[in-house]
């Protein structure tokens, strides 16, 4: 079966087409304004737009309340709820129910305890989204282009639906993906050429680094 692909944090329409042009299965939106890859709610709805029915779309939240989530939810109707804060299975549950999207729980990992404590979201998580521990000095949950031991998911059963993000890029996805055997990939700055600034020229590389090794 084929490699899903998400291309995360698209703010601007023409990278959002670029992503779309080369094939990505599902594009991510940052509504978190402290990221350089942060919409404002009418960007998000006009990128949501354009993408609807060419690639499922990702809205990724850090622990936003209630009425942010609803107006963002109207704006984009996304197709999946990423959540990247310290939410609770018991939320999660709740925001699944709320909105009908598929939920994707990001788990930071360093160690093989932080992989197993993916468990806690089973039933639960439509996916779980296994991303890199931020730097001590990142204001981001995410999206900091730093990967993990990617050896810590070689055990796991590939007919789980995970995704393997963190630190990817052109050169080494296909590396990445011979050791974990992930059934998803996730990437953002390793398609940019500065952080927030998506360069579709990398992103068609991504694509084609995934589809052809
Ligand atoms: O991308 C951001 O700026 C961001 C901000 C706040 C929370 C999460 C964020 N990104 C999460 C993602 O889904 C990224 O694609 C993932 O962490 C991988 O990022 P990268 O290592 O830069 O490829």
């Amino acid at each position: 079966m084929s490699v899903e692909i998400k291309i995360c944090g698209l703010s601007e329409p023409e990278t959002l087409r670029a992503a779309l042009d080369a094939g990505a299965d599902v594009v991510g939106l940052v509504s978190f304004p402290k990221s350089p890859r942060h919409v404002t709610l009418a960007r998000a709805g006009e990128l949501a737009a354009l993408a609807r029915g060419r690639a499922r779309i990702a809205l990724l939240t850090v622990d936003a309340p209630d009425a942010l989530l609803a107006e963002l939810a109207a704006a984009v109707r996304p197709d999946i709820l990423q959540l990247h804060g310290a939410e609770t299975p018991e939320r999660a549950a709740e925001l699944k129910r709320l909105y009908g999207a598929e939920i994707w729980k990001a788990v930071p990992v360093a160690t093989a305890a932080d992989v197993a404590s993916a468990d806690a979201w089973a039933g639960v998580a439509d996916r779980v989204l296994f991303d890199a521990r931020p730097p001590k000095e990142s204001p981001l949950p995410g999206g900091n282009g730093v990967a993990f031991d990617w050896s810590l998911l070689a055990s796991l059963d590939p007919r789980r639906a995970f995704v393997l993000s963190g630190g990817l890029d052109p050169e080494n996805v296909a590396e990445a993906l011979a050791i974990t055997r992930a059934p998803a990939v996730d990437v953002s700055s390793g398609v940019e050429r500065a952080p927030g600034a998506k360069d579709p020229e990398r992103i068609r590389a991504f694509v084609d680094a995934v589809r052809n090794g």
